[in-house]
């Protein structure tokens, strides 16, 4: 990108789910150009190379076979191949490229704004992640304990066939278990990621609502390192957190209740312990859209690390 001009970007997969997302909140922004391709050519190799030529950044929002080929075409232009950032599973454990949570860890926000190909991450390893890892870094979460992670997502999180079966075909099921044979695709992200050591057990699960996501890990305090109490937790979290804008950890109400719809439309995520003390039990939960951090939010948040377009960020502040 020539210093003081303004960045291009294609979303290849603009007409699905995820792409959509972002083309909206997008709208209405001055500090990028947004190309694309005409709808006869979006599946066209070369018409997507030549493209892709022409942008400094192009967000794959394919399924994970697409987003491989993608990354080829991009792959064999050489010095003229554009920057990726990849919503896809298909990249989310390569070494090669930089996992897209900017809280992550120190640094991350940085290694994401430099990298040339990031991948977005999935929507539930993003809320069990950031639930997780800050507990294993402060040592108070054995790396090896048995986690187990229960979500529900709205049905947007399947993309159009899904959207399509609840929405048109009408003959899904008000709520339904799935990932029951322990293989989901984002188990490997939420291992590596969190810093777990034993694969822990992920039972997703989705309901008939469109939009929005929990994600619950349940945890027995006495077999956590010196047995913290609820509030010893919530103040690691609020502590690994601090200053960031996006991810907020907020008390948990004592009524035990939690919806998850609020946060649709931001790129928040939150996050509460529940606990008993005299139990010794804690539940952690976070909260967010599955399209927006889940999805697009995050996307169009590592976009602007990655093109340091920092003043539009408050485009994706909570309202
Ligand atoms: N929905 C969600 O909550 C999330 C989705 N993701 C990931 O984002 C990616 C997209 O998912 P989502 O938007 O939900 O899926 P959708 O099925 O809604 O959209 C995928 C789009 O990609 C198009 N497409 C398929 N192959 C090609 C190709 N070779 N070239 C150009 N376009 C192509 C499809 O076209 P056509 O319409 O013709 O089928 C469709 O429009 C997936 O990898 C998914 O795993 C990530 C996080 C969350
Ligand atoms: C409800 C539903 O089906 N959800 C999707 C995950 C959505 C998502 O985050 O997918 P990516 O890995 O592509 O990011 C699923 O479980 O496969």
């Amino acid at each position: 990108m020539a210093q003081g001009s303004i960045p291009s970007v294609f979303i290849d997969g603009e007409a699905g789910t995820t792409g959509l997302q972002i083309v909206e909140r997008l709208q209405g922004r001055s500090d990028l150009v947004l190309r694309s391709l005409p709808p006869e050519h979006r599946k066209d190799p070369a018409a997507k190379r030549d493209l892709f030529a022409e942008v400094d950044l192009v967000i794959l929002c394919l399924p994970d076979a697409a987003a491989k080929e993608a990354t080829a075409v991009a792959a064999g232009l050489g010095d003229r191949a554009p920057r990726l950032l990849d919503a896809s599973t298909a990249h989310r454990v390569d070494p090669d490229w930089v996992y897209g949570v900017p809280e992550l860890a120190p640094g991350q926000a940085a290694r994401i704004a430099a990298a040339p190909r990031v991948a977005n991450p999935g929507c539930y390893p993003t809320g069990g992640i950031l639930l997780l890892r800050p507990l294993v870094e402060a040592g108070l979460l054995p790396a090896d304990y048995p986690v187990a992670v229960n979500a529900v997502s709205g049905y947007s999180g399947g993309g159009k066939a899904m959207i399509a079966a609840f929405e048109e075909a009408g003959d899904a099921p008000a709520f339904e278990l799935y990932g029951l044979g322990l293989e989901h695709k984002h188990l490997p992200e939420l291992q590596h990621y969190s810093g777990l050591s034993r694969r822990p057990i992920f039972v997703p699960s989705v309901g008939d609502f469109r939009q929005g996501m929990l994600v619950s890990v349940p945890l027995h305090l006495d077999l956590l390192n010196g047995r913290p109490s609820p509030a010893a937790l919530e103040a690691a979290l609020s502590s690994y957190y601090a200053g960031q804008e996006f991810v907020r950890v907020v008390p948990a109400e004592p009524a035990g209740k939690l919806e998850p719809e609020a946060l649709n439309g931001t790129n928040l995520v939150e996050l509460r312990v529940y606990g008993s003390e005299a139990r010794g039990q804690a539940v952690l939960v976070a909260r967010l859209d599955n399209l927006g951090k889940g999805a697009s939010g995050a996307a169009v948040q590592n976009m602007n690390l990655m093109l340091g377009l920092e003043g539009a960020a408050s485009l994706e502040r909570a309202a």
